[in-house]
């Protein structure tokens, strides 16, 4: 039999396995652009609900973020399509304040906020985007020129929460050409997204530097399987920093504050407490997550107080904000609380 990757379109039966673990859901909603890969997604999704006798209610839903003339124009084809195939449509307009620096992803914030309540207000448990193996490819690489950890160059999770919602990508490892491909049999025509090209942005410079990375042997089919290899990794780990705050838990005093002893802590690996440290300050602190490098300069920060410490009992001294909390240590134990809200911090109140 030939592999589905030898045929350029993705067959009735291909796209049956690729929805199949969400074949009882209640409802659906797909996040249609107008472009190829998402018009693919509600095609392909629209002839898989048919062959169902009972199956999820299917949802199309558009964002026009209020940035590109065309936008409404296809916003409407994509209803067009919709119509034809038998699937409910919606337009959602992204009526905040635009900033004026980092706009791309202000508007993919945004994006997501109305695509979830817009699964929430139909009743979807889940929200499916066309994200393709390019575009996995393309965020490895993103990611390795930022200098990410394992986690980071894990890439997009098949199934991921979001906003209360779960995100779900069925086509992570179906090139974009073969859903072109199936779209152009189909004779379905399909609007390009400008911005998709724009120099000005890193994704598009980036995605213009793939062919000659595939010429050297990272293609996207490499990239990807990197990808899958470190989500294997990391999901490891994560079990093992499980495995180690239930210890540390274990062994430390019942305390209002969150914390490790610095003893045990000390003697784990540094991927495990930077974890422990990350997940620690996420849970605790009140201004998003903390970044990965501030993170580590943390840990190297506490193993240098340590070590000039160490001489004097119970001289071990610490403390730092990050994201929201003050990490301490104090009496042979790090210590993670809230930090005080900034304006009361600056006017040196607390
Ligand atoms: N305007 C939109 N309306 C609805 N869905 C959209 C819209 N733009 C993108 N999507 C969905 O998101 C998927 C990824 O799109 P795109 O690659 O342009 O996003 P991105 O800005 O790079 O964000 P991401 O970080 O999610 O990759 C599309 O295949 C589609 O399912």
């Amino acid at each position: 039999m030939p592999r589905p990757e030898e045929s350029p379109i993705v067959s009735a039966a291909e796209a049956r396995n690729l929805f199949f673990e969400w074949r009882s859901a209640p409802a659906l909603v797909l996040a249609v652009s107008g472009g190829p890969d998402s018009l693919a997604l509600m095609w392909l999704a629209a002839r898989w609900r048919r062959a169902l006798k009972k199956g999820p209610r299917l949802v199309a839903v558009t964002v026009d973020h209020g940035l590109r003339k065309e936008a409404a124009r296809e916003a409407r084809d994509v209803r067009q399509l919709a119509k034809a195939l038998d699937v409910e449509h919606r337009t959602l307009r992204w009526r905040g304040e635009k900033p004026k620096t980092g706009l791309p992803s202000a508007a993919r914030e945004a994006r997501y906020r109305l695509l979830a309540r817009a699964a929430r207000s139909c009743g979807a448990s889940h929200v499916f985007t066309a994200h393709t193996r390019d575009d996995q490819a393309e965020t490895v690489i993103m990611r390795l020129s930022r200098g990410s950890g394992i986690a980071g160059l894990a890439a997009m999770a098949r199934q991921s929460d979001r906003d209360g919602v779960v995100l779900a990508r069925p086509f992570l490892d179906v090139p974009k050409s073969r859903l072109v491909a199936t779209l152009a049999k189909a004779g379905v025509a399909f609007a390009d997204d400008p911005t998709n090209h724009d120099p000005r942005f890193t994704r598009p410079r980036l995605r213009a530097l793939m062919p000659a990375l595939a010429a050297e042997g990272a293609d996207a089919r490499g990239l990807v399987r990197l990808a899958a290899r470190l989500a294997r990794a990391n999901a490891a780990l994560d079990v093992m920093t499980d495995g180690a705050e239930r210890y540390l838990a274990s062994i430390d005093g019942v305390s209002s504050v969150a914390g490790f002893d610095l003893a045990a802590f000390s003697a784990l690996t540094d991927e495990i407490r930077v974890r422990l440290l990350m997940r620690t300050i996420n849970r605790v602190g009140h201004e998003g997550p903390a970044e990965l490098g501030k993170v580590e300069a943390l840990l190297q920060a506490m193993d240098q107080a340590v070590t000039a410490g160490k001489s004097v009992v119970g001289r071990i001294r610490l403390k730092q904000t990050l994201a929201g909390a003050v990490i301490s240590i104090q009496s042979n134990r790090i210590q993670i609380a809230p930090a005080p809200p900034r304006g009361r911090r600056k006017a040196g109140l607390l």
